[in-house]
């Protein structure tokens, strides 16, 4: 692999490093070429921690990883998310915590129950859910729920501290974790067990960190707590830092020197994505952040453009995005060379129209997660329920998907039949054998109960396929689905799990990698052709020939809620930055006065932009 001179200096050190790195400089090159390395110097793959962004970003630098060591994939079994890395220490030590294998995560869609039901006990308004959910989530992230609660005592009249250790008890009954808590109890772990401690830090001989200017203070804390002998390498851009929102603290980054006494700092300057001209543009608007570190990025490539253009309306402006594209197209760009990006989802609107009007083909990037979708979230309730019979929010979801005619009140009778300490499975197992139900209503439930214990221990394909069969649930979905198109992305979607699951041996190990590939929500899944339309969020890390920045307003990009915090409006500036190093060669930067029937003058970023293309 082809490594510039600034590469090779960070390839071959060994000792604390960072990588400051600038937008397409090759950072997964760099990071890539840095494990073959130490596999050359003797390391064993077994033993080097590289963690990663996403479990896609896994995936493919474990590819890359076999191509260029000629390793089997098996061989670097530490290369994973945080998440993914902790929960594996996590379930080979819970019991330390109180907990009893095999430990469950609890999903997206368990967790939203788990919340809701909590709220009705302690009497609260249902547009609350957000705000309780994101509070817990960032105590746990916070790294210190106990000062983080202090800060923030109330949600509403509720304490927090009361719904937190509630919502914790739940959690701890069912011996489950949610995703938060495998970073938070990995680090209890790690800090107050010394043996396991120092076991794991004698064990990696190497920590690799990508994307570090995105750490949260937890997984700060960790990637400490693992490093036995200060041989660590994280990578990153501060410049491309957009996660403060959701708990990521770029200090981090920016402190790294300090925190690592000794570090050796490594610069990638050069972009190899970006013409001359875009990189030009982005360094300027960057300048404007006062917080950031100094970098001098450019590149060689020559003959890019940006150019900015101003609209009436939403529609004047996606009507002339749309002729734009078109042309572009006709002058020889394919159309899955090109992206329309946007700071909040709902701007996609008129665009989305102008597009079908106008025949470009468009696909939506980071729509809502493959494993948030009703008919796997179905299916997988099935499996998760056989694997974990204590759980109530799967099976309650299976218990009448298909129908088998059971409302509340016969929930109500079942749960009547709980043993104590036991589960509403127990309680339709015991109604079952006791015969007092009516007989369509025995038959269908002593059906779903035989059907848990069969697929219990089949390998996943075979259990979901089982499931499909006997429940008919091809059939339920055809009625559920409004379109016949519809109906066929259901099924290629059912299709698309039995052929993931396949690759996995049991059921327990296939649900585990369900639950932690949540963190990919925002991630781009591209397989399929035509324009890009996506939020900025989920274009990180992409490129494209072609890129429209389209709603420069004022009131979107910086968001309004952010305007009023110096760091939000850095936060947003980033954001900007991170959209305009996303296209190779043209690029265009675009707002409209009135949006939604809304008046808004353009953003504060398009006037820095056109200053820095006077210069
Ligand atoms: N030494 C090199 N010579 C030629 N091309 C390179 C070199 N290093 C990286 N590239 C190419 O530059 C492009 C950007 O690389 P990559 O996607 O790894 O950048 P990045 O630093 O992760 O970017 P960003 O953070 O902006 O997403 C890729 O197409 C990559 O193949």
């Amino acid at each position: 692999m082809e490594l510039s001179d600034q590469q090779k200096a960070a390839v071959t050190h060994i000792g604390p490093a960072l990588v400051v790195a600038g937008a397409g400089s090759g950072k997964t090159r760099t990071l890539t070429a840095k494990v073959a390395h130490l596999i050359d110097l003797g390391y064993r793959p077994e033993r080097i921690l590289a963690i990663t962004f996403t479990n896609k970003a896994a995936d493919e630098m474990k590819r890359r990883l076999t191509e260029l060591t000629g390793l089997a994939v098996e061989r670097f079994p530490w290369v994973r998310t945080y998440h993914s890395a902790c929960f594996r220490i996590l379930r080979e030590h819970c019991r330390l915590l109180g907990y009893e294998p095999p430990l469950q995560i609890y999903s997206d869609y368990q967790q939203q129950k788990l919340i809701k039901d909590l709220m009705i006990r302690f009497d609260m308004d249902r547009k609350n859910f957000y705000a309780v959910r994101a509070a817990l989530s960032s105590a746990k992230n916070s790294g210190s729920p106990d000062a983080y609660m202090d800060a923030h005592p109330r949600i509403g009249p509720v304490r927090l501290r009361d719904l937190f250790s509630a919502y914790e008890d739940e959690l701890k009954a069912r011996n489950a974790v949610d995703f938060d808590n495998i970073l938070l109890k990995a680090r209890d772990l790690l800090r107050d067990h010394d043996g396991v401690r120092e076991d794991y830090r004698a064990y990696f001989s190497y920590i690799l960190v990508d994307e570090y200017q995105d750490t949260n203070n937890l997984q700060a804390e960790l990637t400490r707590l693992l490093l036995g002998n200060g041989n660590l390498f994280c990578v990153g851009d501060d410049w491309q830092a957009i996660y403060g929102f959701r708990g990521s603290n770029v200090d981090h980054f920016l402190g790294f020197e300090r925190s690592y006494q000794g570090a050796s700092i490594f610069r990638l300057e050069q972009n190899y994505r970006s013409a001359d001209e875009i990189v030009k543009t982005a360094n300027g608007l960057i300048r404007f952040n006062r917080d950031r570190m100094d970098k001098s990025c450019f590149s060689e490539q020559k003959g890019g453009s940006v150019a900015i253009h101003e609209f009436f309306s939403d529609e004047e402006e996606a009507g002339w995005v749309a002729d734009k594209i078109e042309m572009l197209h006709r002058s020889g760009i394919a159309y899955d060379k090109m992206a329309v990006l946007y700071r909040t989802k709902f701007c996609s609107l008129p665009f989305e129209q102008a597009f079908r009007f106008a025949g470009i083909p468009y696909r939506m990037l980071g729509d809502k997660g493959f494993f948030e979708r009703k008919e796997i979230l179905d299916i997988n309730c099935y499996l998760t329920a056989a694997v974990f019979p204590k759980d109530d929010a799967a099976f309650e979801r299976v218990l009448n998907t298909p129908k088998r005619g059971i409302g509340p009140k016969m929930v109500e009778k079942l749960n009547a039949c709980r043993p104590p300490g036991g589960s509403l499975q127990d309680a339709v197992a015991r109604a079952v054998s006791g015969k007092i139900l009516s007989s369509k209503i025995h038959a269908g439930l002593s059906a779903l109960i035989q059907l848990l214990k069969d697929i219990e221990p089949m390998a996943p394909d075979a259990a979901i396929r089982t499931v499909m069969d006997r429940v008919d649930y091809e059939t339920h979905l055809n009625q559920q689905s409004k379109t016949a198109d519809e109906f066929t992305t259901r099924m290629e979607n059912i299709e698309q799990l039995v052929y993931a699951a396949s690759t996995y041996e049991t059921l327990l190990d296939y649900l585990e990698e369900a639950a932690l590939v949540r963190e990919d929500k925002e991630e781009a899944d591209s397989d399929e052709g035509g324009l890009s339309m996506a939020t900025i969020h989920a274009s990180k890390g992409l490129e494209f020939h072609v890129v429209f920045v389209v709603g420069c307003d004022e009131n979107l990009l910086p968001h309004w809620k952010s305007r009023e915090s110096e760091s939000e409006l850095q936060e947003e500036r980033r954001l900007m930055y991170v959209a305009m190093t996303r296209a190779e060669k043209f690029l265009f930067l675009t707002t409209a006065d009135y949006r939604k029937g809304q008046y808004s003058p353009a953003s504060r970023f398009i006037a820095e932009v056109a200053e820095c293309l006077r210069q």
